[in-house]
């Protein structure tokens, strides 16, 4: 078989995605060591965060050429709307917050940059810019989840083992694996210049996706502190 695009993105992006194993946010939820305050901090970071990515996968529906587009990106978005954030809402009910509280979280500086770029080279381009945009997301999250699986005791955790199985889960595997042959499907055919293009969208969501995780193991917000408006 004749090599297709993931596989040639693969290269690229496999040194920053084991960077991922090692670092102390991941490695500490595989080994159920990580402290739930910085997992809190993720859960609401996360939340809003997929609050956009949804967005995205809406755009993709509307920016679809035919059907089977838009119907992959409707399975997606409401595969992140029902499974994926309902792990967040039963993590968060653990906590004691309310779905709608989870809602209000103010977005850190990395979420916001990181879901403002993928918006930003959604908007830009067609269909394809999206799912290059999505990709390292659905994507990474299922290979570290299989990863991590493997770790002795992660699946079993009392805590981070239900993360653990929601993101190595079959049902999560199916929705990463749909964005991969959507991503070959629109890459066959396209020029060297625009497949280009394509793999630096997927490098820079995977570097942003390394300052997801260190924003949530080192609690970050905003540089400076100010007073929250009234909402
Ligand atoms: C930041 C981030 N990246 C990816 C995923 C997996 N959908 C996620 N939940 N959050």
């Amino acid at each position: 078989m004749s090599e297709q695009f993931t596989d040639r993105l693969w290269k690229r992006v496999e040194p920053i995605w084991n960077s991922y194993l090692e670092h102390p946010f991941v490695k500490g939820l595989g080994e159920g060591l990580l402290e739930q305050e910085k997992f809190k901090h993720w859960l609401k970071q996360d939340y809003v965060y997929l609050v956009e990515y949804s967005r995205l996968m809406a755009l993709g529906s509307a920016k679809s050429n035919d059907l089977k587009t838009m119907t992959t990106f409707a399975n997606l978005l409401h595969g992140t709307l029902n499974m994926e954030m309902d792990l967040h809402r039963q993590y968060a009910s653990k906590f004691g917050i309310t779905a709608e509280e989870l809602e209000k979280t103010d977005a850190a500086s990395t979420t916001t940059a990181y879901t403002s770029y993928m918006l930003n080279v959604s908007q830009r381009g067609g269909v394809e810019n999206v799912v290059a945009s999505v990709l390292a997301c659905a994507w990474s999250y299922n290979f570290i989840g299989k990863e991590i699986a493997t770790w002795s005791g992660a699946k079993d955790h009392e805590f981070y083992g239900h993360w653990v199985e929601m993101y190595s889960s079959d049902e999560f595997t199916e929705l990463a694996e749909d964005c991969k042959k959507l991503m070959n499907e629109l890459a066959a055919g396209k020029p060297e210049r625009e497949l280009v293009e394509l793999e630096e969208i997927v490098v820079k969501t995977s570097l942003l996706e390394y300052m997801f995780w260190d924003m949530a193991e080192n609690l970050e917000e905003w540089p400076v502190k100010v007073e929250e408006a009234a909402r």
